[in-house]
């Protein structure tokens, strides 16, 4: 996947992550995370990466990857639930980058 294509995805699924939040639907996961409260978000974020520590210091790239993957989705999730965006987290990259 291109760079812009990335960006273009991660974009979308936040989008995705913000309408579940805002219409929370009975089937979906994401809504269900969000119902649960901040502290379930963040204990999932922190379990997430556990499991990606402990992927990255084996050697099945494909378990690392996809721990990898469900760190980011649920970090997403606690972006919104902190009501900030990716591009918040981003800003403050780009202004210590700046320095
Ligand atoms: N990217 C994801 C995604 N990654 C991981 N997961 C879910 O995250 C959960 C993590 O599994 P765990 O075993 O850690 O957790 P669990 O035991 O099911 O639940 P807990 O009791 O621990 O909370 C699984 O149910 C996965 O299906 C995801 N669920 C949804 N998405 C995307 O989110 C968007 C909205 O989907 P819905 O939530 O289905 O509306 C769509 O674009 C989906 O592709």
């Amino acid at each position: 996947m291109k760079n812009e294509q990335t960006l273009l995805f991660l974009s979308q699924l936040e989008e995705i992550i913000k309408d579940r939040h805002d219409n929370p639907s009975e089937k979906s996961y994401t809504s269900s995370l969000f119902e649960k409260g901040i502290n379930k978000v963040a204990q999932k974020v922190g379990e997430e990466a556990v499991e990606v520590v402990i992927e990255a210091m084996d050697d099945n790239m494909d378990l690392f990857l996809n721990e990898s993957a469900d760190l980011l989705y649920h970090y997403l999730i606690l972006l919104r639930a902190k009501g900030v965006e990716l591009a918040d987290v981003v800003e403050v990259l780009a202004e210590r980058h700046k320095k």
